[in-house]
């Protein structure tokens, strides 16, 4: 019918009504439910555009891609991981959250939460540095988000201040994981791999398939640059990386170019500026080493006393952020 032409596709959406009844009603969404606005940014193989519902008036970021772009520069396993990704990833604070997908003769199109107020990357380069209590708190909800993607299976893998936007209330929405890593599901306890695509609930197996993707130069891990496959602890490597820029205004590893970059990484040639706080150096030195296996676990970091007096959980996402 009409909805097939107009490029919308189904969706299936599950909610508990009061008495936890799980109730699930099909909608379909396609271009025309939608009345596009401003630009919000592109990318190299996308448009991202606010967008609002018709019916609900709810504001959106609409990701366009254009089908023959991405054939032709061969993205459409990135497209697609980028897809399944975010339909792992369904329900924390701090990921964008995808809500439809659907195409038309000449794009495609995602559905996601409107990050308003841009990148955490803008922020900090008008800034400067960040002080110890916003890079706390930023790196607690960073933490808390990289948290739930590896207990779902999913290794981000690009993590950087270009890909943390920030939401209405200038809490962050990660983003960006069309270079993602899917770890395959085993059975979970009770015996069922997740049942549907969107909520799968299993215990995430490493399957060390060989790496064809390296991320940002500045905020790769050494053992990417020596081929061997990314884990969980290549983020944490990542978010090392992120820490130290918040506080001092550049990353650990930079050169003038990414060769030279790179070499800095394997050499762990980095130092700390004299004014860095001692507390946050034990802690990105624990995150900075070379061996992976020797970098502390998300659950290490925030028992790190440079976190001791934030609270993590539900209040991390409800509590008012700091002023910048
Ligand atoms: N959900 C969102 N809300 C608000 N702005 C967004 C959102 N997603 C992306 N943007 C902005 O749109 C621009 C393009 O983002 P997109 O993810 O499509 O490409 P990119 O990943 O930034 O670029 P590339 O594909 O080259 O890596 C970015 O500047 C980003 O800040
Ligand atoms: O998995 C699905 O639901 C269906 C499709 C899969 C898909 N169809 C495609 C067509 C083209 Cl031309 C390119 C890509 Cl990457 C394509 N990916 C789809 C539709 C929309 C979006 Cl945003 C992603 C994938």
């Amino acid at each position: 019918d009409d909805w097939a032409e107009r490029g919308a596709a189904v969706h299936v959406q599950r909610e508990a009504d009061a008495n936890g009844n799980v109730q699930t009603k099909t909608i379909k969404k396609g271009v025309k439910d939608f009345t596009f606005g401003r630009i919000l940014g592109e990318g190299s193989f996308s448009t991202v555009v606010a967008a609002t519902d018709r019916q609900t008036l709810r504001e959106y970021a609409i990701k366009i891609l254009d089908k023959r772009h991405i054939i032709k520069e061969k993205k459409v396993k990135y497209v697609n991981i980028e897809k399944n990704t975010l339909n792992r990833l369904g329900d924390h604070p701090g990921i964008v959250r995808l809500y439809y997908t659907f195409q038309d003769e000449r794009s495609l199109y995602f559905v996601l939460d409107l990050a308003p107020n841009g990148e955490l990357f803008s922020v900090l380069k008008k800034l400067g540095t960040l002080n110890m209590e916003c890079t706390q708190y930023y790196g607690a909800q960073l933490l808390d988000a990289v948290g739930y993607m590896h207990d779902h299976g999913v290794i981000h893998r690009d993590l950087k201040p270009e890909n943390i936007l920030l939401d209405e209330n200038m809490r962050i929405k990660v983003t960006d994981f069309g270079t993602a890593k899917l770890l395959s599901m085993q059975k979970s306890v009770n015996g069922t791999t997740g049942a549907s695509s969107d909520n799968i609930s299993g215990i995430p197996i490493e399957d060390d398939r060989s790496n064809s993707f390296v991320g940002t130069a500045e905020y790769v891990p050494p053992e990417l640059l020596t081929d061997k496959a990314a884990g969980r602890s290549s983020d944490i490597w990542a978010i090392g990386c992120i820490l130290y820029q918040l506080l001092c205004g550049k990353p650990p590893f930079k050169a003038s170019n990414e060769y030279q970059t790179f070499q800095k990484i394997i050499k762990l040639e980095y130092s700390f500026p004299a004014l860095f706080s001692p507390v946050a150096r034990d802690l990105v030195s624990h995150l900075l080493l070379t061996d992976p296996s020797k970098r502390l676990t998300i659950e290490q970091i925030k028992a790190h006393p440079f976190f001791a007096d934030v609270e993590f959980g539900p209040a991390l996402w409800s509590r008012k952020s700091p002023r910048l």
